[in-house]
């Protein structure tokens, strides 16, 4: 037995030890306190041990509370808990920080659509990162800015016979000027009080890869965006086209958005949640559901990435009516383009069909999931989690099919989009509760 092992024992009699973080930093500043104990000991008599270390015992308890768990099994090697300690407020100040990055990847993706399903998404005809800062304040700015909209296909094959006024063009620019400055900002939120973490030493040895990661995405994200709009200032294959981002690049854009948010809300569960208290006895079960549950969270983000295609193809506009497509279970313009592939990412029928068989596979898949985890003895806030993420599945199928009858209004449309982000946060917090089940 290691010496760790032997002093986590002394400290936490029989099999239990507290492994929360709110308790690390504590035991390691015990640390010189309990070797002496444990030399007093004389490593032999273990149960002596034991009732020495008992006052630490209490004092631990009595620091933290009763908030900290207790977890079967002794799983905490020598080297973990050699780790420099990071006080039990630093942890919590990050977790928030990740929750409010979160929160702003969410309203970008909310702002995101709705800027798409007003039409504003290619009003602003080039991207520099600070020159886009400011938006024309003269009136022979603003003009100077349509004339140069002016020369792109949108204006050209769509607004100019709809006869669009500077007004109007305005409101589309301030729509896009908002994303931008959106996404700026998520940038912000998330670099500066990285950098204060960072410089104050509260970032995890774990965690610091992976802030690099959320920069490069952020980065990315950026480049993502500008490289979907630079596809619609281009001429169409065909100039009758009404011209529309690549659908490609904007589920690309849309799913690396989905990811970001994803990354941002475990970590910030992880450091937010204390772990929960499980049976012993259910092991097998668990590590099932804890397996169960990723799947459920890949075919949401899954149905998610088919939603962007629909979107990106207006294909929402082609079949209006649910559960059969017209008349049709099946309809006969399913594999009409050559080759065969390409009906997948580019017929708008291949695409709706796609969405709604996914979605419906969704629902599903979350009713079993959910019947497997109602036989479990979950504890209380993971069953909460499985009941808001069944609750949300049917919320989230009735926005899609209410989208759908009422031929893609806006304001569904996008509660529908937003809608996909909560039902990902459900799918992520029940594999989060998961996470702390023992393998
Ligand atoms: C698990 C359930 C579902 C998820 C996660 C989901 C997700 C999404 C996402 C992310 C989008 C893209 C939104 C955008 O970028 O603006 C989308 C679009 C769409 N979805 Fe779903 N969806 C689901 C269920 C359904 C169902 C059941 C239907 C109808 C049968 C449906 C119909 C549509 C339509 C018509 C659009 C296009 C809306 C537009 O043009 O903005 N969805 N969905």
């Amino acid at each position: 037995m290691s010496t760790m092992c032997a002093l986590h024992r002394a400290l936490f009699t029989g099999r239990t030890v507290i492994r929360s973080r709110t308790c690390r930093p504590m035991m390691n500043n015990m640390l010189p306190q309990l070797f002496s104990c444990f030399k007093t000991a004389n490593q032999r008599n273990f149960h002596s041990l034991i009732r020495m270390a008992a006052p630490l015992r209490s004092t631990v308890k009595s620091i933290t509370g009763q908030s900290r768990q207790l977890l079967p099994g002794i799983r905490k090697s020598a080297t973990q808990a050699s780790t420099p300690a990071l006080p039990a407020y630093t942890q919590k100040a990050i977790g928030w920080w990740l929750v409010g990055c979160s929160g702003m990847v969410f309203g970008a993706v909310v702002l995101g659509g709705v800027t798409r399903l007003t039409e504003s998404g290619l009003s602003m005809v080039d991207w520099k990162l600070f020159k886009d800062m400011k938006p024309p304040r003269s009136q022979e700015e603003w003009v100077a800015e349509f004339e140069r909209y002016k020369q792109f296909p949108e204006y050209i094959y769509v607004n100019k016979h709809n006869e669009m006024t500077l007004s109007d063009f305005k409101f589309i620019f301030y729509m896009e000027y908002a994303h931008r400055m959106w996404g700026r900002l998520v940038g912000i939120t998330f670099l500066l009080p990285a950098a204060y973490f960072l410089k104050k030493g509260w970032v995890s040895k774990a965690l610091k890869p992976r802030l690099a990661i959320y920069t490069a995405l952020i980065g990315f994200q950026g480049f993502l965006g500008w490289y979907m709009v630079k596809s619609g200032l281009q001429e169409q294959a065909k100039s009758t086209d009404v011209p529309r981002v690549s659908q490609y690049r904007l589920a690309s854009h849309l799913g690396s958005a989905f990811l970001l948010y994803s990354l941002f809300l475990y970590q910030a569960l992880g450091h937010l949640l204390s772990p929960n208290k499980l049976p012993d006895t259910h092991l097998k079960q668990f590590v099932k559901l804890r397996g169960l549950s990723h799947g459920v969270m890949a075919t949401v983000f899954i149905t998610a990435l088919s939603g962007a295609f629909v979107a990106g193809l207006d294909a929402g506009l082609v079949y209006n009516t649910w559960p059969k497509m017209a008349d049709r279970w099946i309809p006969s313009d399913l594999f009409s383009y050559s080759p065969t592939w390409k009906n997948i990412f580019e017929n708008p029928t291949t695409v709706q069909f796609n969405h709604r068989n996914l979605a419906e596979s969704t629902v599903i898949a979350i009713c079993g999931f959910w019947w497997m985890c109602r036989k479990a003895p979950l504890p209380p806030r993971a069953r909460l989690a499985c009941n808001c993420l069944l609750g949300m599945a049917f919320v989230q199928a009735t926005l899609g099919i209410s989208t759908l009858l009422m031929y893609v209004p806006t304001h569904l449309a996008a509660t529908h989009q937003s809608g996909s982000l909560v039902l990902l946060s459900f799918a992520i917090w029940v594999a989060h509760e998961l996470k702390r089940m023992p393998k």
